[in-house]
């Protein structure tokens, strides 16, 4: 296991800003009401003026789309819905012109029982394709071969008739897991990777990466909820690294790409394995922990306010874990699977703009490459909707089906799908106060947010005040401050309730973030050190309110306020 400390800080992507685009719901060109390649090729632009580098292109390729994309039926196209090939040519040259890079989301957990790999493995148990999936038996009584769980609800094993067997499903029962034991699946994996790696991305995305390798007696687990669901047996399984060094040897290495790693209910200790450059796997990895932290005891269908205490703790002991385990984080507030993190942890009503503002420093302060996702950087909320109709994620209608199966009114249901429906993130970008914020022609695939006259990027743009400005401004601190990429992070806050902050510091300088997470007005005692430290060498780097505190012990801050300073050395 890699223990060892990497010093090397030299790689390009330590000091880039990642922006996340969910096509379906970034730009239509052709008003069909989804949108398209063309539609992100003609947003370039707006990329490059927020002053990312990078843009992580969700999936794109041939699928029947029950999970948006996440079930693909043919890894080498281009699904007709988002354009053709030539404009995915057009989309990568575009962003070469720029000096912008590409990763693409690459999904080989599993494919779409569309693909041809399935349609062949179920046709017969001696089809050359059969050990490409993950089939058994069913358990001696009948019935399926384990109690593992779907992820979107249900049982993880699909029944097929044909051959009287099992496949494992460990999403949708259209998303069948591909079997990673069988040495051809490896193969197709970096075969299809070396195909887009040809045509010039620069990276991938490795969806649900970790759960590739499966403990193959298939026990079953103790049927607590959500831990006891069988993901133990799966989770950064037995075989995971050997799989993913054999592809770093197959692609990632030779092709010199950045890759990030998805990781499902991981651990600290192998996302430092993961993502440490002497294990040669990723450039680096997300995880999931503080996004939890409003599931009681672990249950994403169960409401609670959140533990600002957990949220803090779990951020510090990653940023400190993977700095001594020289690891790299994938930072993050946002993306198409979280409700909107300003709805969660802050206010998306009267102080929306602060609370944008505050979180987007908060993050932006740490060590690890930030990822904004579409409509974070003009403070997006969650939409407010009444009705389960409106909602089109397969996740949240299958469990607001089975919450009121298991006896939760529909209103009781309904509450808990309208807090942590991912369709949350998923409302069309509101690019401007035209009609359907200007996202579309026809009607869109899903509901505008109706907030979109007072929230868009047209308006933003131009106003040095707006949570648009604000992100170019911690965007570009990443590019000229060396200790926002290399300081080691100190925590600074000892567990005050409403306030988070810490410290950055290099072997020349040292950054200060200081947020108040409340409404309410709060007093923060800065560590003597740094109250004396500071006067002469402060230099104010991020603010979200007019009123700076005066520097000192007693720092004064306003509801949502955070603010960044930097100490010259
Ligand atoms: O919540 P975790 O157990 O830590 O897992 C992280 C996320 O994993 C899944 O997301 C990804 O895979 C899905 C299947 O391909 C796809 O639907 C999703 O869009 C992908 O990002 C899971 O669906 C998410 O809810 C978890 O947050």
């Amino acid at each position: 296991m890699a223990t060892k400390k990497s010093n090397n800080q030299a790689e390009w992507w330590r000091r880039s800003v990642v922006y996340q685009v969910y096509p379906r719901s970034f730009n239509d060109t052709t008003g069909s009401g989804v949108g398209d390649i063309r539609g992100l090729t003609k947003k370039l632009d707006y990329l490059k003026d927020l002053g990312t580098d990078i843009v992580w292109l969700q999936p794109v390729y041939d699928s029947p789309q029950n999970d948006n994309g996440y079930d693909v039926s043919d890894y080498r196209s281009i699904d007709p819905m988002y354009g053709t090939m030539q404009d995915f040519d057009e989309l990568t040259a575009e962003l070469k012109a720029r000096d912008m890079h590409l990763m693409l989301d690459i999904v080989v957990n599993h494919s779409s029982t569309e693909h041809v790999w399935f349609q062949e493995s179920r046709k017969s148990k001696d089809n050359p394709y059969r050990d490409y999936y993950i089939w058994r038996d069913p358990a001696p009584g009948g019935g399926v071969p384990n109690n593992w769980q779907s992820k979107f609800g249900g049982s993880a094993w699909q029944y097929d008739e044909a051959t009287g067997q099992y496949f494992l499903a460990l999403f949708d029962k259209t998303q069948a897991d591909l079997n990673w034991e069988n040495e051809k699946v490896r193969q197709e994996a970096a075969d299809l990777m070396r195909f887009w790696a040809d045509k010039g991305v620069d990276g991938f995305r490795m969806d649900v990466i970790n759960l590739i390798s499966k403990d193959q007696d298939f026990p079953d687990d103790d049927g607590s909820i959500m831990t006891g669901d069988g993901r133990r047996y799966y989770t950064d399984g037995p075989r995971v690294h050997e799989y993913i060094k054999e592809l770093y040897e197959r692609v990632y290495g030779p092709y010199d790409l950045i890759t990030v790693g998805e990781m499902s209910s991981t651990t600290l200790q192998h996302c430092i394995r993961y993502s440490n450059p002497e294990e040669r796997e990723f450039s680096m990895t997300f995880n999931f922990h503080h996004l939890k932290v409003d599931y009681p005891e672990g249950k994403k269908w169960e409401l609670m306010p959140y533990d600002f205490e957990a949220l803090k703790g779990l951020l510090s002991s990653w940023q400190i874990g993977m700095h001594e385990g020289g690891g790299w984080n994938a930072l993050f507030w946002n993306n198409h699977d979280q409700p909107r993190a300003l709805s969660r942890f802050a206010d998306d009503g009267r102080c929306r703009v602060a609370s944008a503002k505050m979180l987007a420093t908060t993050l932006h302060g740490l060590q690890g490459t930030p990822y904004v996702f579409q409509g974070e950087e003009i403070g997006m909320p969650n939409p407010n909707w009444n009705e389960i109709s409106e909602f089109r994620d397969i996740e949240s209608k299958n469990m607001y089906r089975i919450m009121v199966e298991m006896g939760k009114t529909p209103e009781e249901a309904f509450e808990i799908i309208a807090k942590r429906s991912r369709d949350n993130a998923r409302t069309p970008m509101q690019w401007n106060y035209g009609p359907q914020a200007g996202f579309t022609d026809g009607t869109p695939w899903i509901k505008v947010d109706e907030r979109y006259p007072e929230i868009n990027v047209k308006m933003q743009r131009e106003d040095p005040e707006s949570v648009f400005s604000h992100y170019k401004n911690l965007i570009a601190l990443r590019k000229t401050e060396d200790v926002l990429t290399d300081g080691r992070y100190i925590r600074l806050d000892e567990a005050h309730p409403q306030v988070f902050a810490y410290a950055r510091m290099n072997d020349r300088d040292t950054l200060i973030v200081v947020s108040n997470f409340t409404s309410e007005e709060a007093i923060f005692t800065l560590p003597e050190a740094y109250a004396e430290w500071g006067h002469s060498k402060l230099e104010l780097l991020s603010g979200n309110r007019p009123e700076v505190p005066v520097w000192g012990e007693q720092l004064e801050l306003e509801s949502y306020a955070s603010f960044m300073w930097i100490i010259r050395g």
